[in-house]
């Protein structure tokens, strides 16, 4: 794949725009699946351990080894990032990074592209730096929840100028160290408001002692992998009350990060076991994880998919049966389009609730789940906090991505189905899975 930061591998950049890279959109047809799909797959790193494991080595008291890490447009937009901060950043093996710490400094300017870990884990870690730091990106970034991160950090001392909805473009002016003490925060919309404060606790003069108020915080198992990766390092940290985090002020160590494959960016490949009645497995699946494997397992399974771990991975296997499911995703939202997918190919009728946050991902996943479902042939109603999906008819029709790289996984595991299912771009899988076509079509091409 490309090394630019951000580009889209085979794609004609057009244009810089608001600091990201504007890319011709990449037509494709999804591979239909002619039997069933069996295979062992490799997949990259995960991007939201990889992320958190780059803000913790850039802070640092010395230099971090990360293995494995995902090279994706999110995670290479982060490291370009902490480089522009003073950090050095060394990407150069696929297999291997390497991060050295050093004094954080602006003056900067950050292009997040559509991440939301970048947009809402860096600017608390620019608090730290001496000089101004500037954070912009892809025109829909600039519509994605940020407020509440940017409250907190003001409430923490920090100087911050932002556009007139407190969002992108972001101004964080860096004194070099931040006060800290409490906040209160409503994290409702995204728990990375929660991980970003967090992950730069451990620096601020007084740590941090953050309390959440407002309806649920979504995505409950990123705040413990956040608390995981932070005892990792060596910070001390006390979540054991509902909604309040304390960490203490101190040091963070450089280590070594291992990280593991990424859940969400299987997911799409186990629902192709799942739907073709085949088997997947995912190679190099850790004993422990510290991504969300039991709530994944427990989905599938509800589906009617058996799964397996063993010494070769964590396996998906279809039976035949794909059931429709009743489930609350508030905890694995980023999985509700592979999710959605499945449940318009399946035997009956599924609801999805306690996701309204997804309204505020990559693009509205509700609404745009809702519209393009329905393109291909589902019954859906749209709730405030999910969908109802009746599969009808399925038949090929034109699915818009809308920059969503999950909504492209949802169309892909469509087309495994129904033929004729046409992406209006594939390119924006580059956001965590830059391979996805290729490996994609080598699955398909082995049913
Ligand atoms: O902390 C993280 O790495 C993430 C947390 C979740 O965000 P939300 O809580 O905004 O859904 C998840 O959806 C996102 O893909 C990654
Ligand atoms: C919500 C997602 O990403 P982000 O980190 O940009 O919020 C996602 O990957 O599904």
């Amino acid at each position: 794949m490309s090394r630019e930061a951000g580009r889209r591998p085979g794609t004609v950049v057009r244009r810089r725009q608001n600091g990201g890279v504007t890319a011709e959109p990449r037509p494709w047809l999804a591979p239909t699946a002619t039997g069933p799909v069996t295979t062992t797959v490799r997949l990259p790193g995960s991007k939201s351990m990889t992320a958190r494991a780059l803000i913790l080595a850039a802070l640092a008291d010395g230099p971090s080894v990360i293995e494995a890490p995902l090279r994706a447009r999110d995670t290479v937009l982060m490291a370009s990032g902490l480089r522009a901060l003073g950090v050095e950043v060394d990407t150069s093996a696929d297999d291997r990074w390497t991060v050295t710490p050093g004094p954080l400094r602006g003056p900067a300017r950050v292009d997040v592209g559509l991440a939301g870990t970048i947009t809402r884990f860096l600017p608390p870690a620019a608090a730290l730096a001496e000089g101004v730091v500037e954070f912009d990106g892809d025109p829909h970034m600039r519509k994605r929840p940020l407020r509440p991160i940017v409250a907190a950090l003001r409430s923490l001392g920090v100087t911050v100028g932002a556009s007139p909805i407190d969002g992108l473009p972001l101004t964080v002016h860096g004194t070099g160290v931040v006060e800290g003490g409490e906040a209160v925060i409503d994290a409702s919309a995204s728990s990375q408001f929660v991980s970003g404060l967090l992950l730069s606790a451990a620096r601020f003069a007084k740590g941090l002692t953050l309390r959440h108020e407002g309806p649920p915080v979504p995505s409950a198992p990123h705040l413990r992998m956040t608390a995981h990766m932070l005892r990792a390092a060596g910070a001390v940290i006390d979540d054991s009350v509902a909604d309040v985090w304390r960490v203490e002020p101190g040091p963070l160590h450089g280590r070594t990060w291992v990280i593991e494959p990424d859940l969400s960016g299987a997911a799409p490949f186990f629902a192709a076991a799942a739907v073709t009645g085949g088997a997947v497995t995912l190679a190099g699946w850790p004993a422990d994880s510290w991504q969300p494997v039991d709530q994944a397992i427990g989905i599938f399974r509800a589906l009617g998919a058996e799964v397996t771990r063993s010494a070769e991975g964590l396996t998906v296997r279809g039976t035949g049966t794909l059931r429709g499911i009743t489930a609350d995703l508030s905890e694995v939202g980023e999985l509700t389009p592979v999710v959605a997918a499945l449940a318009a190919l399946a035997e009956g009728p599924s609801e999805l609730r306690g996701v309204e946050h997804i309204r505020g991902h990559e693009t509205d996943r509700i609404t745009a789940l809702a519209t393009e479902l329905s393109r291909v042939g589902a019954e859906v109603t749209e709730f405030r906090d999910g969908l109802r999906i009746a599969p009808g008819a399925p038949r090929g029709a034109t699915f818009e991505t809308y920059a969503d790289h999950r909504m492209a996984h949802a169309a892909a595991v469509i087309g495994l189905a129904v033929p004729g299912v046409h992406l209006t771009d594939v390119g924006c899988t580059s956001k965590t899975l830059p391979e996805f076509p290729e490996l994609w079509a080598g699955l398909v091409a082995r049913s």
